[in-house]
């Protein structure tokens, strides 16, 4: 059957698992050195491919995207998600849940006017407050995630919250528990008697209770009876509307097989949280954890903004055009950074051929993003943060097709569009109005990130000296 190449010798019942030694994503790298860029690995009961490099990530991708749509049914789909939600759907289901998602929210303003309207009342928010610290050491990432959730929030329930409103902070807490419980849980996947160990020691039945209580703070959110549903309407102030409405609908018209029920709506909007607040929060703190460690970029950020948009208004979307060093540097921070390591998991539904070897129906395939990132024969100097990387000699940006952050393909991130211009107004204000130094002039916080699901600064405080006096 021809399978790619794998590390070793495969246990019984454990297959690989043996060989991982200390972080897991240093030992795939550690394995794509040796085995190329097409490697095979059984995860307990699993059999799956990892994939590196652009080539062989945009072939899966692209040209064999209809038999890698499905998610694989493990437990983390199967029962922490309860195969529902636009994450891990699969089949016609997924297909009517993400282009009914991708419409609404583009509806609703996703990469136009509308949606940048909504940002800038969060980046007033951040600005406001980060001032009132008054250059005192401030560690920004709870309250960039406060905005980055109020977006999300806004379009989902048409709900904002201040930092200090209990809801939120709860639903902060759960968040980033939520992300810690899938890495200490991860071992259930690939054994999912673990859930039974006494004492809860893999965290099971914490998970469960916070997804249980995720839910229900949702359901509250989405607000059902109050709200008055007409299922003539075609315009909707908020997603969760609109997706009651198509659920009414349905009924109405006797559809039954369709993913456009109540357990999908909870599902897919816990889906938008959980895929979008993380990752945009974080890509925002390391470009500001960039600032501080590279003040002549810094200064060079600042100046670009003073000369093409000054500083009489807060900058908008369509000042994109005259900030390419701002593009760059946000390109590069999210190259440097790559806040998703790995996207996520597909299953193979019928053999692939792919790179000289077969990925056998049945298999997991995942793709290891920082692969192509960090890939030395595309970027010459991938450690290095440079962001003129991204600039040719006149200072315009230049796209190149590696940078593949939100994945790649029909299933790629189904965010992209919003995180890319919530990334640059936040920024693009940030830069605006502050100077952003380390807590201690001689102190630089370091670069150097936690990484499990998605990659995080490690924390830091910075003093933003405001510039508009
Ligand atoms: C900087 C921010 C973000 C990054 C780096 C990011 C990255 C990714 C990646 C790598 C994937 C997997 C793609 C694949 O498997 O090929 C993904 C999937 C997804 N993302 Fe994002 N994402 C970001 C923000 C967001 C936001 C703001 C939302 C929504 C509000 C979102 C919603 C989703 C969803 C729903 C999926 C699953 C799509 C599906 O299964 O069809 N993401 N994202």
């Amino acid at each position: 059957r021809n399978p790619p190449p794998s590390p070793g010798l495969a246990l019984p019942i454990v297959g690989h698992l043996h060989l991982f030694k200390g972080n897991p994503i240093d030992q795939l790298h550690a394995w794509k050195k040796r085995l190329g860029n097409i490697y095979s690995i059984q995860m307990g009961p699993f059999r799956c491919v990892m994939l590196n490099g652009y080539d062989l990530i945009s072939e899966a991708h692209l040209k064999h995207h209809e038999s890698l749509l499905e998610r694989p049914n493990n437990f983390s789909h199967e029962e922490i998600f309860q195969y529902s939600g636009i994450i891990s759907l699969g089949g016609d289901k997924w297909k009517e849940q993400r282009s009914f998602l991708q419409s609404t929210l583009r509806a609703l303003g996703m990469g136009r006017n509308i949606m940048a309207e909504r940002i800038k009342g969060e980046t007033d928010y951040l600005l406001t407050t980060i001032d009132a610290a008054q250059g005192e050491p401030l560690d920004i990432s709870n309250l960039v995630m406060v905005c980055v959730t109020n977006v999300i929030c806004g379009v989902t329930f048409s709900k904002r919250f201040n930092q200090e409103d209990k809801t939120i902070v709860y639903w902060l807490g759960f968040l980033r528990r939520l992300f810690q419980l899938l890495g200490s849980s991860a071992a259930i996947n690939f054994f999912p008697i673990l859930k039974y160990m006494p004492g809860d020691k893999f965290n099971y039945a914490e998970l469960s209770s916070i997804l249980r209580n995720m839910r229900e703070t949702i359901w509250g959110w989405i607000d059902k009876d109050n709200r008055k549903i007409n299922v003539s309407d075609q315009a909707f102030e908020n997603l969760a509307q609109a997706f009651l409405t198509e659920i009414e609908r349905k009924k109405r018209d006797g559809v039954t097989r369709t993913s456009l029920d109540e357990a999908n709506l909870i599902s897919s909007t816990l889906s938008l949280f959980n895929a979008g607040t993380e990752t945009t929060t974080n890509t925002i703190v390391f470009a500001v954890l960039y600032m501080v460690n590279f003040p002549q970029m810094q200064s060079k950020l600042h100046q670009e903004m003073e000369d093409a948009v000054g500083t009489d208004r807060t900058p908008n979307i369509s000042d994109k055009n005259k900030l390419p060093f701002l593009s760059a540097f946000i390109m590069e921070t999210q190259r440097f950074a790559g806040v998703v390591p790995l996207g996520i998991d597909r299953l193979a539904t019928k053999d692939i051929h792919l790179g000289g070897y077969t990925i056998s129906q049945g298999t997991s395939v995942m793709v290891n993003l920082d692969s192509v990132l960090r890939d030395e024969s595309a970027w010459g100097d991938p450690d290095i943060f440079r962001p003129d990387r991204f600039l040719d000699a006149d200072g315009s940006v230049i796209v190149k097709k590696e940078l593949i952050p939100f994945g790649i393909g029909k299933r790629n991130c189904l965010g992209e569009g919003l995180a890319s211009m919530e990334i640059f107004l936040f920024l693009a204000a940030l830069v605006q109005k502050f100077e952003f130094l380390p807590e201690k002039d001689d102190e630089l916080p370091t670069m150097k990130p936690n990484v499990g699901f998605s990659r995080i600064a490690q924390p830091f405080k910075v003093r933003a000296i405001s510039r508009l006096k």
